[in-house]
């Protein structure tokens, strides 16, 4: 009888559970990825394009300067004259010239190339004589070639005296005063220094920073950057590639192997340049995970106890029920309903195994009588009190029913009629030798019972009918007593 009430109560447990877990899961999924998408938002749209801008305007200041030191070079009527007046054959003052640049702006290295004569000269000497048909010099035939638009280029190329040495240059076209090229004057910057400023950058700002060039190949980065030197090369950033390359600047997002990044470019038009500043991952993205979690942590836990205090309350309404469903509430013994059940099983089990059952009702004599003389009261007291002598006097394999009124039925399991009749009889003389004491009065109370064996396939109302005959006759013979049907 408790087993399906008990699968009942797991089930519902489960779907509670199920229910509980769910809606925790959802609301903490669903704001973690609002957190999340409003944060990505915040960096795209807000912190990514700043820093950008931040790293752009320091930059400036920074990278923009041999841009305005060879300008001022290029323009300076010195360098123009020295080249005019023909004072070509006096190096010294050249050499000068250039150290000075150097001593003053701290650059690394200025030079003057001349077209006249085609020398070279650097801060100590003049360093080399240009040739067409050298490769190293083709740079300067370049430059020379170049339309009247554009006064300078930005270009990097190995260190002179050191090949394997990297350096930036600032090359700026030096015209006379009608307007001819005269020569090319600039300055050197180290890629060291200006690698240094990226990492400043990037410790600063945490993110990745490096800059590319029109055809997408990487021209500076860090010392952390680990990545193909072409952005066409990278995965997911290769199919950005013709976008960020044909504007001037944008927010995008791509994937990395499975890791997100948030990309904002920004052309430098100085130097044709794009700056790239990346964000993979956001602390606050690591915070808003851990919070997630917390959250579902914080929701399995309230689930946990709340399904926990269900279960006992549950449990508890559920004993509860049954235990009104199938008590006698006047006396605490089983009722109609339930002794139909235990009928149902005495019957199956005494199929089964070919056993022994009998009934016996049990019927308190004039009780109307006590009622009307003692009052419903009394009458109940002494309804409970032969409840109680039953259940003392049977044995615990016995079941006993309170069947309405004042009757009573037992089930005997394991018994003959004859024995069933001699357990009513002895049952018969402890009632009549107790006394039942009320508030008005001491009550003297004697049964009446009739027996009957259950038959075969019998039901309980046929059982009942049975046992009932043979009470009317204990009653018709003088109450008291207990009869059995043949
Ligand atoms: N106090 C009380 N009386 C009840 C209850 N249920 C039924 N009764 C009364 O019990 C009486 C039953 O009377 P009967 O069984 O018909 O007759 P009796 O007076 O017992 O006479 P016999 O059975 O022939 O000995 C009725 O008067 C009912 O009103 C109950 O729960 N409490």
């Amino acid at each position: 009888m408790n087993n399906p009430h008990w699968l009942n109560k797991t089930r519902a447990i489960i779907l509670f559970t199920l229910m509980l877990l769910t809606a925790f899961l959802i609301i903490s999924w669903s704001s973690y990825e609002v957190a999340r998408q409003s944060l990505n938002d915040e960096i795209e749209e807000n912190t990514l394009p700043l820093t950008s801008d931040n790293v752009y305007s320091e930059i400036q200041q920074d990278l923009l300067k041999p841009i305005f030191i060879s300008s001022l070079m290029a323009h300076d009527t010195f360098v123009r004259d020295w080249v005019l007046v023909d004072r070509e054959e006096d190096p010294a003052a050249m050499i000068r010239y250039l150290g000075e640049i150097d001593r003053r702006f701290d650059t690394l290295f200025s030079f003057f190339a001349s077209d006249k004569t085609r020398r070279y000269y650097d801060p100590k000497r003049v360093l080399e004589t240009i040739s067409e048909q050298a490769d190293r010099d083709r740079w300067y035939f370049q430059i020379k070639a170049m339309g009247d638009d554009k006064a300078y280029v930005i270009d990097a190329r190995p260190d002179p005296e050191d090949p394997s040495h990297l350096d930036i240059f600032v090359n700026h076209k030096v015209m006379d005063y009608q307007g001819n090229f005269i020569g090319i004057t600039g300055i050197g910057i180290s890629v060291q220094k200006v690698r240094a400023l990226i990492e400043k950058y990037e410790r600063r700002y945490n993110r990745a920073i490096y800059f590319i060039d029109k055809t997408g190949a990487v021209v500076l980065h860090g010392t952390t950057f680990k990545r193909p030197l072409q952005i066409r090369l990278q995965p997911g950033l290769s199919q950005l590639a013709t976008s960020i390359l044909t504007v001037p600047g944008g927010s995008y997002q791509y994937d990395d192997r499975g890791r997100k990044v948030l990309l904002n470019t920004r052309l430098i038009p100085e130097f044709d340049w794009y700056l790239m500043v990346e964000q993979s991952e956001h602390p606050l993205q690591r915070v808003l995970f851990r919070t997630l979690i917390k959250n579902l942590g914080i929701g399995i836990g309230v689930s946990a106890l709340f399904l926990l205090l269900l279960w006992l309350t549950i449990g508890g309404y559920q004993r509860r029920l049954e235990y009104m469903a199938t008590t006698d509430k006047l006396t605490g013994i089983m009722n109609r309903q339930a002794f139909e059940y235990r009928f149902q099983r005495l019957r199956g089990q005494n199929l089964d195994e070919n056993g022994l059952l009998s009934m016996a009702i049990i019927d308190i004599d004039h009780f109307k009588h006590i009622n009307d003389r003692y009052g419903h009261g009394a009458g109940d007291r002494v309804i409970q009190h032969i409840a109680h002598l039953i259940q003392a006097t049977l044995r615990r394999s016995d079941s006993v029913c309170r069947w309405g009124g004042d009757e009573f039925l037992v089930l005997l399991k394991g018994c003959r009629g004859d024995e069933a009749l001699a357990r009513m009889e002895t049952l018969a003389r402890v009632i009549e030798q107790t006394e039942v004491s009320t508030d008005r009065a001491v009550i003297k109370v004697t049964v009446s019972c009739g027996v009957a064996e259950h038959r075969g396939m019998e039901n309980l109302d046929a059982l009942i009918d049975r046992a009932d005959i043979v009470l009317y006759q204990a009653k018709q013979a003088g109450r008291n007593q207990a009869k059995m049907r043949d």
